[in-house]
């Protein structure tokens, strides 16, 4: 059966990015299902080249799907630094800044971006947005007095003027959903987000917040999958950047 056309695009995208790839390189891998073709054609690049690589997963579930495409998998303390990470998003905006958490692993996505070189999103062109805010920003929370944690997140959403209808806890079936690192996801419904670089600064200082799902100036690059197979890639002009960083 062939694939259906979000699918093509999705494929399209992380077979891009596996160009950036090269033997020896220390490899932060995504999740979801853009991540998982990357996984997937990772594996099979890998064991066609005989490449030596070393991948650090972002949730369990990109761990033992690297494992069983043959891919070594240490732990980021482990590999210490990484070269590359290649992850999906749920929103980009022309600034490349994200919102990421919809499969619920913004935490660990977070941590391994920012422990690598260089931070590569794969995605459909339905992810990219002239402005963040029409996916329900996840934001992750313990769960120590979670309803507690969750009101002021409101409040706070409230007095930045960016609250929108609704603000639920993430459920997976009948029990609230649990993260990688044992902790809630709320799931916030928004107005367009304005100052986003603020609003993660708010909603970080609340204590009982773990973390939100915007990520604000960690992407270095989007690769665009298209539905007819192509790509598009998009950088920020910034001088700073030395170009041969990237292949
Ligand atoms: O927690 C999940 C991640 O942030 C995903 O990268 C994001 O939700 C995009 O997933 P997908 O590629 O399935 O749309």
């Amino acid at each position: 059966m062939g694939l259906d056309r979000s699918e093509i695009a999705k494929r399209a995208a992380a077979k891009a990015a596996l160009d950036l790839v090269r033997d020896g390189m220390r490899l932060g891998l995504g999740t979801g299902s853009t991540a998982k073709w990357f996984v997937d054609l990772l594996g099979e690049r890998a064991r066609a080249e005989g490449l030596d690589l070393t991948c650090v997963a972002t949730s369990l579930r990109t761990a033992r799907q690297a494992e069983s495409a043959g891919l070594k998998v240490v732990t980021l303390d482990e590999a210490g630094w990484l070269d590359l990470t290649v992850d999906g998003a749920d929103e980009f905006d022309p600034d490349l800044n994200l919102i990421k958490g919809g499969g619920g692993a913004l935490l660990q996505e977070k941590i391994v971006a920012t422990a690598s070189d260089r931070m590569v999103v794969i995605a459909d062109q339905s992810k990219q947005v002239e402005h963040l805010g029409a996916f329900p920003l996840p934001v992750e929370i313990v769960t120590f007095g979670w309803e507690t944690t969750k009101a002021i997140v409101e409040e706070t959403l409230e007095d930045m003027d960016v609250a929108g209808t609704l603000t639920t806890l993430r459920m997976d079936g009948d029990e609230p959903f649990v993260t990688d690192c044992g902790n809630f996801i709320i799931d916030c419904r928004l107005k367009r987000i304005g100052d986003a670089d603020e609003l993660a600064a708010q909603l970080n200082a609340i204590p009982g917040v773990v973390e939100t799902g915007l990520f604000i100036d960690i992407c270095d690059r989007v690769i665009v999958g298209y539905e007819d197979g192509g790509v598009e890639v998009l950088e920020i002009d910034d001088e700073e950047e030395d170009e041969d960083d990237f292949v």
